[in-house]
């Protein structure tokens, strides 16, 4: 079994740079079988969910190429999109669910297997996914065998969708669908984060024609046909923002290289209140921390409000801080199974229905512990590095879904960190 290995204790300086990121590229990547003739991908993160999603689309035909370490060229040859290999991989990946919005734009049909990904203590509805195309004129089947179909028997045609909440992955995906569907497609109450923009930028690259990303309407004119090209996913704000939050608990000053400071903005301005300090530079950020941490309160809400997937990290550093400080889940009320790992290592949490009530420790003690999701890993490794004594953290896959080289760029800001397999 995978475990990482942490000696912590010691402060993090020098510089990391961030890769591509992932709930941009877990998007992108399926759109490319709408694409006619060969797509150049830039700054692709090489994370297990990307490369499963390659993988998958490897397995449908589609021929693809690394022409660098972060590029992949994809060009279509002839296109099984049924093909029983790749079920088993679809579920390994929330992401998956965006083959359903690809093929079904492309083709008029799609059959997709549940899709898996991090579970937060409930499920993960897809309530809007099928509204979405079922406005668009489809008809969408749950099969209970455990996969998703839709089909379009008379073509998609555009119409006019109000979403009832705020979700990324039902805009992506009935974006993705959209583009090609008769008409005019307007879609209201649509989550704005930062892949959502990047998507749009990808397909408008392409050749549709989407307007209003990073808007809370987004308005698609459909189009014939996607035409190859070349497009650069936008930097990880997430992996940039647990790099921040690792210099929070750790101490130190680290250059963190490749980012977009706008999409950082609202972590930066909590770790300040924290007495953290931030600097901004055009595609970069220095953090240092040299004093004590203030305890502060925050609650994560859809973009532009503070990232859920930034929470268990913000809480690793927090555990630290003095005094009391608050995190109040907005988005997956059950999102907090770091706390009991993070217990384990000396913090004092208590969660009351969706807030976790921090009581700041001065020192957290390395011990055996468990990444339960993607982000709950990512605190855990935070909460290594900073804590005295050696930490072992089981259930790594989870955190290889979505951080690429962890561990070398960990150790490149001077962290001590090993993967093991035993
Ligand atoms: C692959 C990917 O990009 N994953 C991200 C995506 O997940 P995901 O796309 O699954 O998350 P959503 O934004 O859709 O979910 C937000 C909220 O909407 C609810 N909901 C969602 C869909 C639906 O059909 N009905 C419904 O009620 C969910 O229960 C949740 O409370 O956005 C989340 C919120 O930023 C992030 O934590 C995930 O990292
Ligand atoms: C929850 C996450 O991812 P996914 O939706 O892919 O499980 C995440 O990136 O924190």
């Amino acid at each position: 079994m995978e475990k990482y290995i942490i000696k912590g204790g010691h402060p993090l300086n020098g510089e990391v740079t961030i890769s591509g990121a992932k709930n941009a590229a877990v998007a992108i990547v399926p759109a490319t079988l709408m694409v006619d003739g060969p797509c150049i991908i830039k700054n692709v993160p090489n994370i297990v969910d990307v490369m499963l999603q390659f993988e998958i689309l490897e397995k449908m035909g589609m021929k693809i190429t690394r022409l660098d370490e972060t590029t992949i060229q994809t060009e279509k040859g002839t296109m099984d999109l049924e093909s029983p290999e790749t079920f088993e991989l679809m579920t390994r990946l929330r992401a998956s669910y965006y083959f359903i919005g690809a093929e079904l734009g492309r083709y008029g049909h799609a059959r997709v297997a549940m899709p898996g990904g991090c579970n937060f203590g409930g499920i993960r509805p897809v309530d809007q996914h099928i509204k979405g195309f079922e406005r668009l004129n489809s008809y969408v089947r749950v099969e209970p065998e455990g996969f998703i179909s839709a089909i379009a028997p008379e073509g998609l045609v555009g119409s006019h969708i109000y979403f009832d909440v705020v979700t990324v992955g039902a805009t992506m995906n009935v974006m993705l669908a959209a583009v090609f569907a008769k008409g005019q497609t307007v879609m209201e109450n649509v989550a704005k984060e930062p892949h959502i923009v990047d998507l749009a930028n990808f397909l408008n690259q392409m050749g549709a024609d989407i307007k209003g990303a990073g808007t809370d309407k987004i308005v698609i004119n459909g189009v014939e046909s996607l035409h190859g090209g070349t497009y650069s996913i936008i930097p990880d704000q997430i992996e940039a923002g647990t790099y921040m939050a690792a210099v929070a608990a750790c101490g130190g000053d680290v250059l963190i290289k490749n980012v977009i400071p706008k999409h950082l903005e609202c972590i930066g301005t909590k770790l300040e209140d924290m007495g953290v300090k931030i600097e901004m530079y055009d595609d970069s950020i220095r953090v240092i921390r040299n004093g004590p941490l203030r305890h502060t309160n925050l609650k994560t809400m859809p973009y532009p409000g503070f990232p859920t997937d930034m929470h268990p990290q913000m809480a690793a550093a927090m555990v630290l801080a003095d005094g009391s400080s608050h995190i109040t889940e907005g988005v997956w009320p059950n999102r907090f199974r770091y706390a009991e790992e993070l217990e384990k290592m000396g913090a004092h949490i208590s969660v009351f229905k969706e807030t976790a009530v921090i009581e700041g420790v001065p020192d957290l003690f390395g011990t055996d512990v468990v990444a339960h999701d993607l982000r709950a890993g990512a605190a855990m490794v935070i909460a290594g590095l900073a804590a005295q004594g050696v930490t072992t953290i089981s259930n790594i896959g989870y955190v290889e879904r979505g951080y690429e080289k962890l561990v070398e760029k960990v150790c490149g800001i001077g962290g001590e960190m090993e993967r093991v397999n035993e």
